[in-house]
């Protein structure tokens, strides 16, 4: 810390990390503590422009304590997990030289100085949208850029996995594979990329926000208890799992839309049946979410081949995946249908990428209400106003990235706390 230990500087990294969805899920650990699955997972990663988490990392020697903001509220740095993430990423801090700031900071000096920690989410924290995976991706690898931690985004993934199982998967763009790993120390118990966002770029995300509440049981605690008492689980993990990854890497890898969405919507199926099969039950999803499914299932199954596939988190959100804009111009004309918006307000009622409406001919609120029933559809054409909170449109997208622009940093270089705090 030559140059500056005795000074007021402030030096600062920002990152930006996306979120994931898994299409084949993570549920359930083998070991708690360094947070190892029973089984591997496979994820999407989502354009960080509509979901992701945007994390800023400042160190002073003048921080008397490692402290942390979420989404501008003080929260506690204590537990266990972000510790682990602090301890892994600071025993692999290296040296740091800023020459424009006159500041040096020796690799062992990190242990000495503390950071502050501002993160923000741009879209709505702990309600099944996998804001845990964005932030503890975002924390691990803005830490590291701090750090100048030279591990390459395998060990970051490890990192981040203690941080939360799935966060390990937002560390790479595109499509992830989590491979469960064998050891016991965790080592081999990390994130691959098996193809990047731009592999199979013409596939549209549409989710549809059915409650935007924190949910009742935490994916950790709910996972637990399937663990413990879950027979489905155990087959699930041991038998179905191994042979649908495979199938699912070759459907990636060869962009086969039908197997790819036969495989995400029967893992979905699946993943809520071990939820019931727990005890006691959890129940994540609710009756919009059920009507989602239906009216999928009923279109794929008019045509024959699956049009769109769906899945859902720990939480009632439907992530729907359509293999083009087509497609997914026509889901969006069905699920407008049925769930059109309670104040009739429909540039909000669609967020990230709004022109899908307009390419769905969706315009104004007339065009929605002048929308044909679905041909497909057998239930009488009950319309469920206002039980979708919101639509978001997104793809593909890319892994975390530094931001340099010091503008756009969460903490101010000058007083070391948040901006506006
Ligand atoms: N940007 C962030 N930086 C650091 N930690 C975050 C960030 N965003 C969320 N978290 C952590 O994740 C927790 C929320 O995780 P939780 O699993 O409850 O919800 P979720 O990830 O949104 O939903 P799910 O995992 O079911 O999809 C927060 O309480 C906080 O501890
Ligand atoms: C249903 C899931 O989203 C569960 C995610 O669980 P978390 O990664 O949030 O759990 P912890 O490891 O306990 O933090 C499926 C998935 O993302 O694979």
């Amino acid at each position: 810390m030559a140059a500056a230990e005795e000074g007021q500087w402030v030096l600062m990294a920002t990152g930006r990390s996306p979120t994931n969805i898994a299409v084949i899920k993570y549920w359930g650990k083998r070991d708690e503590a360094l947070i190892l699955p029973v089984n591997d997972s496979i994820s999407v990663t989502l354009d960080p422009d509509h979901l992701s988490a945007t994390t800023t990392v400042a160190v002073s020697p003048s921080f008397p304590s490692d402290r942390m903001w979420l989404n501008g509220k003080e929260i506690s740095l204590s537990g266990g997990r972000f510790q682990s993430c602090l301890r892994e990423i600071r025993k692999r801090a290296q040296d740091v030289e800023d020459e424009k700031k006159g500041i040096r900071i020796k690799k062992e000096d990190w242990g000495k100085l503390h950071v502050h920690i501002a993160s923000y989410n741009n879209f709505p924290t702990a309600a099944g949208l996998a804001s845990s995976a964005a932030g503890l991706a975002c924390f691990v690898f803005t830490l590291g850029k701090l750090m100048n931690v030279k591990e390459d985004h395998g060990e970051l993934s490890s990192i981040a996995r203690q941080g939360s199982g799935s966060a390990c998967r937002s560390i790479y763009g595109g499509f992830v594979k989590w491979c469960m790993g064998k050891n016991n120390d965790g080592s081999d118990s990390i994130a691959v990329q098996l193809a990047d966002e731009a592999h199979w770029n013409d596939l549209v995300i549409i989710i549809a926000v059915v409650s935007s509440k924190q949910k009742e049981t935490s994916s950790t605690s709910g996972m637990r208890d399937s663990v413990e008492t879950s027979p489905l689980l155990q087959y699930r993990a041991q038998t179905v799992v191994p042979e649908r990854v495979l199938k699912m890497e070759e459907a990636i890898k060869s962009r086969n839309f039908e197997s790819f969405a036969r495989l995400t919507c029967a893992d979905s199926n699946q993943f809520h049946a071990v939820c019931l099969d727990t005890s006691p039950p959890i129940f994540y999803m609710n009756d919009t979410s059920h009507r989602i499914i239906s009216l999928v299932e009923k279109w794929n199954q008019s045509e024959g081949t699956p049009r769109v596939a769906y899945t859902f988190d720990a939480g009632p959100n439907a992530v729907l995946i359509a293999p083009n804009r087509k497609n997914a111009t026509i889901l969006l004309q069905k699920l407008l249908y049925y769930f059109p918006p309670q104040d009739n307000d429909l540039s909000s009622y669609m967020v990230g990428d709004k022109s899908i409406l307009s390419d769905a001919g969706l315009k104004s609120i007339e065009d929605v209400e002048a929308l044909p029933a679905p041909a497909e559809t057998k239930m009488p054409s009950q319309k469920f106003k206002g039980d979708v909170s919101y639509f978001i449109c997104s793809r593909l997208g890319a892994g975390p990235k530094v931001d340099t622009d010091e503008s756009l940093a969460l903490i101010d270089s000058v007083t070391g706390l948040p901006k506006g705090v």
